[in-house]
């Protein structure tokens, strides 16, 4: 279903150029903007829907490996990126938001310990939606996945990064962010 405070176009996005579909659209996922560029030449789409449905046709056409890679592009809950201010602004967002940037000591300390048992584990890091969680739950998150096996683990990732992808795009479309001054 489309986002009930959309206030983007659908008919201005269907006419955008490649660069100004980027330059809106680019990071729904985390660093992919190739997944964004790829989607563009599926237009028209029919809804701010369709853009994410095609979105997921994508991730699904890929090999595990490329799989992988999408959740290789996520930079560490409460990790070193966020320690030197080095997160896109959506994830910084996204970490504020479910408290990451504030923890106290021992909780960052058993975050970066999880995390790093985690990426030993699977060769990609852990992955969820920190907007639809808390510091808590993310722990708590963390500390059970640990123990699932690879495929597991791949599968949830995946489903984690279209969630954030999800509310990326409801805030790009709620938010009406400016169209680019080309058009
Ligand atoms: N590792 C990880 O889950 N990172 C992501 N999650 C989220 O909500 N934003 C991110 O950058």
């Amino acid at each position: 279903m489309d986002s009930p405070c959309q206030k983007m176009d659908l008919e201005a996005v269907n006419s955008m150029n490649y660069e100004q579909f980027l330059d809106i659209f680019g990071n729904i996922i985390e660093k992919c903007p190739v997944i964004t560029a790829a989607v563009w030449s599926r237009r028209p789409f029919l809804s701010f829907c369709e853009v994410e449905d095609r979105v997921s046709e994508f991730i699904e056409s890929l090999p595990t490996s490329g799989k992988e890679g999408i959740l290789r592009c996520h930079p560490d809950l409460a990790g070193r990126e966020q320690a030197s201010g080095m997160l896109t602004k959506e994830s910084q967002e996204e970490q504020n938001q479910a408290g990451l940037t504030s923890l106290t000591s021992k909780e960052r300390e058993r975050m970066m310990l999880l995390n790093t048992e985690y990426k030993q584990k699977f060769g990609f890091p852990f992955v969820i939606c920190a907007k639809m969680s808390n510091k808590d739950q993310i722990i708590k998150e963390l500390t059970s996945r640990v123990q699932n096996h690879p495929s597991v683990e791949l599968l949830k990732g995946i489903e984690e990064v279209k969630k954030i992808c999800h509310l990326r795009m409801q805030d790009i479309l709620c938010k009406g962010s400016p169209l680019p001054t080309k058009l």
